[in-house]
């Protein structure tokens, strides 16, 4: 089977053994950054993710406990936000609501979890976009540590339970000090949730 690129893009696609393995070998030839993990299903998953390093998992140890997105935070949400593949300024990150994610609403999930999964792709994305911005890679140091100084949702429909949602983030600008972006959440396609995010970057000595 040939790869093709818009493979790795479709959205149900379960993909096992060799031609999972094709995709492995292909990710680490091309040192691609962005490969949708969740359409690829079986053990090979966790290969594809040894081989492609989420921002999150660059944080410094002491910013590794965020509820959000946090490594080191066992009882946390576990955000991991990855570049687009095709869209330099676009970031993307997967998360699949458990069935206590739900609100108030039967079938749907919680907004401020909806929230909290935005924020932390939106800081993830401004620490991946303030490192690009000055020349380096996210394991050189210093450190750079975003939080959120402003985010605004609009929640334009329900977004259902059950099923993979997929989290953009679009830089709209970097400064040396702020990162704005454009936000969403996808579910079927579709953007339930379009906001705008700004993160600001914390001096060293807080
Ligand atoms: C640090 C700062 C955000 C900014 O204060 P300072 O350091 O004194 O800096 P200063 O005020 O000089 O502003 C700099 C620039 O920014 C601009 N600007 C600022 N605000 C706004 C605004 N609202 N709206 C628009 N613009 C605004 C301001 O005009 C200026 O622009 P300029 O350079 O002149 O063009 C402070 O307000 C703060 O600590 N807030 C609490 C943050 C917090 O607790 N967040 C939640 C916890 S984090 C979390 O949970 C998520 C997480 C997940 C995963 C991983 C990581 C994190």
């Amino acid at each position: 089977m040939m790869l093709q690129s818009s493979f790795l893009h479709s959205r149900d696609a379960c993909v096992f053994g060799s031609n999972a393995a094709q995709i492995i070998q292909k990710v680490t030839h091309k040192n691609l950054y962005a490969i949708r993990i969740p359409y690829i299903c079986g053990d090979q998953k966790e290969n594809i993710l040894m081989n492609e390093k989420a921002f999150q998992e660059y944080y410094a140890t002491g910013f590794s406990h965020c509820y959000g997105c946090g490594t080191s935070n066992e009882h946390g949400l576990h955000v991991k936000s990855y570049w687009a593949e095709d869209e330099p300024d676009v970031t993307v990150a997967h998360f699949t609501p458990e069935p206590h994610h739900t609100g108030g609403f039967p079938g749907f999930v919680y907004g401020g979890l909806i929230a909290a999964i935005l924020d932390c792709h939106g800081n993830g994305t401004a620490a991946a976009a303030g490192y690009r911005h000055q020349g380096r890679s996210m394991d050189t140091e210093p450190n750079l540590r975003y939080v959120t100084a402003n985010l605004n949702l609009n929640f334009r429909r329900p977004t259902p339970m059950g099923q993979v949602l997929e989290l953009r983030a679009r830089i709209v600008e970097v400064t040396d000090r702020k990162v704005q972006m454009d936000i969403s959440l996808v579910a079927d396609g579709e953007a339930t949730v379009e906001g705008t995010m700004l993160s600001v970057l914390l001096p060293e000595k807080r």
